[in-house]
């Protein structure tokens, strides 16, 4: 017997990232090949006829598990019954800009956003904040939404998996190895230049990473400033955010998360159970592995003085931008 149709709401919907994403959740990428989808499209009242368009088309590819779309600009009708939710929409940074420079402007839909999904969405919707800067934005969504006591905190997450796909290839890179054969990476904290890449644990095959890497120095001076600093030397290039690669992240977020990542570990920015010492409720980028469509923190990892210092550091940032938003929070 056929699927009942999952319901899931993009906001962002006729952006660049909302262009790269549609067409793969229709096509079964995210919720699998036998998982229809109804497509929940929200984006501001001047861009509706571009979603328009972004409709036509989505309709000329004839998607059989497209079971049925609707776009708004009404947060409380787009998120209506949403089981998933991808929070895109939001002002991208320019050149010379930091994502925390986005906080003032873009924090505001998070509270709006954040009071429709709690109140319309499905109970156990699992929400995931792109836009950015993405934790903070995610934290403000889930403290407001929870105020209404439907859904529940541990299903905010923000995205930090564009993080970790970076980590992989930069490392693959270095060893000649294959992605596919890299397991055991982390990327602690925020989605800025503060996050940590953490290979310590990554092997290859058997083979421990770091003894293939063999070269510290390279650590910090090479591999955590291109990952951490990936984001803006695509601005520089493009002259444009990352889109593809953010909307592949966004799938392989939500695909793990709903059909499970076989004992794997992902990275998800999620609020912190004070794992690890980060205060309960951040939004923090861990290392976890998903299964029923839950995740697990992954336990009992050593943590030396250079990833204490790394992670205090992406930690402090993450406090800052907490308390930078709090009066909206009150
Ligand atoms: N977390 C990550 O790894 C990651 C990666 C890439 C981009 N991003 C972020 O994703 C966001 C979107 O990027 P983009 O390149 O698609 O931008 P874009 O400017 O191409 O598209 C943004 C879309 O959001 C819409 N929008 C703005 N405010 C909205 C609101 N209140 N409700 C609904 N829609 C709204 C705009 O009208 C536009 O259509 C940016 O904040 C960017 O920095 C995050
Ligand atoms: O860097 C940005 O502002 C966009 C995105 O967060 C990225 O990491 O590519």
């Amino acid at each position: 017997m056929a699927k009942a149709p999952v319901r899931v709401a993009v906001t962002g919907a006729a952006g660049q990232i909302g262009y790269s994403l549609l067409f793969r959740i229709a096509s079964g990428e995210m919720l699998g090949k036998d998982q229809p989808v109804i497509l929940q499209l929200l984006d501001l009242p001047q861009a509706q006829k571009a979603v328009k368009g972004v409709m036509m088309e989505l309709e000329d590819c004839a998607f059989p598990l497209l079971a049925g779309m609707i776009a708004t600009d009404d947060p409380n009708v787009a998120f209506k019954d949403a089981q998933v939710c991808l929070l895109v929409g939001a002002r991208p940074r320019g050149p010379g800009m930091e994502r925390k420079d986005l906080l003032t402007e873009n924090a505001k839909i998070f509270t709006v956003q954040g009071a429709a999904i709690g109140q319309h969405a499905a109970p156990d919707v699992k929400v995931l904040v792109v836009g950015n800067p993405c934790n903070t934005n995610a934290y403000i969504a889930k403290e407001i939404a929870v105020k209404y006591g439907r859904v529940s905190a541990k299903n905010f997450t923000g995205m930090l998996r564009l993080d970790h796909n970076r980590a992989l290839s930069q490392l693959a890179g270095k060893t000649g190895r294959e992605v596919s054969s890299l397991k055991n990476l982390v990327v602690w904290g925020n989605h800025s230049p503060t996050m940590y890449a953490d290979y310590r644990f990554t092997t290859s095959n058997g083979d421990k990473v770091p003894a293939l890497v063999n070269d510290e120095a390279w650590n910090r001076d090479v591999f955590l400033p291109t990952v951490g600093k990936r984001g803006a030397a695509i601005i520089e290039a493009r002259g444009l955010s990352s889109a593809a690669s953010a909307a592949n992240a966004a799938i392989d977020h939500i695909r793990d998360w709903v059909l499970g990542s076989n004992g794997e570990w992902v990275t998800m920015g999620i609020p912190s159970d004070g794992s690890y010492g980060i205060p309960e409720g951040i939004i923090y980028g861990f290392p976890v592995t998903t299964e029923n469509g839950e995740y697990k923190i992954v336990q009992g990892l050593e943590i030396d003085q250079f990833s204490r210092e790394r992670m205090t550091h992406t930690l402090n940032e993450l406090l800052e931008e907490r308390d930078g938003v709090k009066d909206l929070l009150a």
